[in-house]
């Protein structure tokens, strides 16, 4: 695996190393020790979630509060969606930025978020599958979440907006400013 830098710290783009033979293919798509190695992050994960979505549904922008907080290693199984990490670390010389990247089934790619971030993902394709490691539980009481449309983070869901569906929780996140 290749842990790649991006602008925000802590926040890194994963190649993974595939082994392709007549057979298929084979990839390690998680080894703590190299995780680490590379990205200086010891994460011990502890729940995996799975969602499957059709092209426009647009999940988030998500996180857990306090103690609650989740680093996530998100991929897309199947499909193509673009996944867009937002640094919410009220210290960070990068408050208020995000990162976007296109995760697809063919390009393999996974981003690492650490806590301290809000999460979220658009379907680009026709449907998508969408895989994530948490290291830390589900806690519903925890959950908070910003509006995606937040006109000061200024995200570019490469998509016509008339194609957006969202749930109703979605509809009425907060911008950030307002949690300030
Ligand atoms: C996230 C989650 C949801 N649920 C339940 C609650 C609810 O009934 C149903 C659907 O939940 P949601 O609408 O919150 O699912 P969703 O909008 O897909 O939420 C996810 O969005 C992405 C962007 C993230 O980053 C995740 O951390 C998570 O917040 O699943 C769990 O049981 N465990 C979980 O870990």
């Amino acid at each position: 695996m290749k842990a790649e830098k991006t602008k925000l710290d802590g926040c890194f783009i994963i190649h993974d190393t595939v082994f392709h033979d007549s057979r298929g293919y084979f990839f390690e798509s998680f080894n703590r020790q190299k995780f680490a190695d590379q990205t200086g992050w010891d994460v011990s994960f502890v729940q995996d979630n799975q969602s499957f979505s059709s092209k426009g549904v647009l999940r988030g922008l998500h996180f857990q509060k306090g103690d609650a907080a989740q680093a996530k290693l998100v991929r897309a199984l199947t499909g193509k969606v673009l996944d867009v990490a937002v640094d919410i670390r009220k210290d960070s010389p990068t408050y208020g930025e995000h990162v976007a990247v296109e995760l697809t089934a063919e390009n393999g790619k996974q981003l690492f978020i650490p806590r301290g971030f809000a999460h979220g993902f658009v379907v680009l394709s026709e449907t998508a599958t969408f895989f994530y490691k948490c290291d830390n539980y589900y806690n519903k009481a925890a959950e908070g979440g910003l509006i995606y449309n937040d006109a000061d983070i200024n995200i570019d869901w490469q998509l016509s907006s008339d194609l957006f569906e969202l749930s109703e929780k979605d509809l009425l996140l907060p911008t950030l400013k307002s949690l300030e």
